[in-house]
């Protein structure tokens, strides 16, 4: 399995609630490759949870943080990386994602709601219709998603391991592109 992505990093993209932290964990072990969440050590560098990153510095000073974080995880191969919601937004993180392979998990909103309905960590979502929310962000983010290398669709009951699975076997449809560079090396 190792071989399957010839090193070649992993980015997971997604709305808040597709799973891209869950998913990413099983997917590095399945590929033998280490696991980062770009909201954890962006906590880990403010020493401070994401909640209070919004609430004391506001979203453009998490923003600069994200960025920060995935310049430094760019350079890392054989790594999966759970990215946060908003990390498409802007364009210089583009630059950074493109030095793996970008995985789009696309859910309905339905099911993001259902699953993040009782959801205090997601400073975004502490609106009073999430639904509302969820479908706002998605329809301003869903083109930039869109730009990802690989689109998964993601259907009620779907276990995390079956998402998994199903990403595996799509990688080698998108592989080439991706995978040369490193055939150079
Ligand atoms: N395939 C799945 N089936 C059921 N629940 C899931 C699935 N994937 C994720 N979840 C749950 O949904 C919530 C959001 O998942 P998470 O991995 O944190 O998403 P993201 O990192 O994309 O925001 C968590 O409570 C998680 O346990
Ligand atoms: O969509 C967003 O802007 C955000 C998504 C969150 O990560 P998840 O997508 O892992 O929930 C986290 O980065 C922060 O609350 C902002
Ligand atoms: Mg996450």
């Amino acid at each position: 399995m190792t071989n399957l992505l010839q090193g070649v990093s992993v980015f997971l993209v997604g709305i808040m609630g597709t799973g891209k932290t869950t998913v990413g964990q099983i997917l590095a072990q399945q590929l033998g490759y280490r696991f980062f969440d770009t909201d954890v050590l962006i906590e880990r560098v403010a020493g401070q949870t994401i909640n209070e990153i919004f609430a004391r510095q506001g979203e453009e000073r998490f923003r600069e943080l994200e960025t920060q974080v995935l310049a430094e995880l760019s350079a890392y191969t054989k790594s999966v990386i759970a990215t946060g919601g908003g990390i498409v937004m802007r364009p210089i993180n583009w630059s950074y994602l493109h030095h793996g392979l970008i995985v789009w998990l696309d859910a309905p909103v339905e099911l993001l709601q259902k699953r993040l309905a009782e959801d205090t960590t997601r400073p975004l979502l502490q609106a009073a219709d999430r639904a509302e929310k969820l479908s706002s962000l998605l329809e301003i983010r869903r083109p930039l998603y869109q730009q990802a290398d690989l689109q998964i669709a993601i259907a009620q009951n779907q276990t995390p391991q079956e998402i998994t699975a199903k990403l595996i076997e799509q990688i080698p449809t998108v592989l080439k592109s991706k995978a040369t560079p490193l055939e150079w090396q």
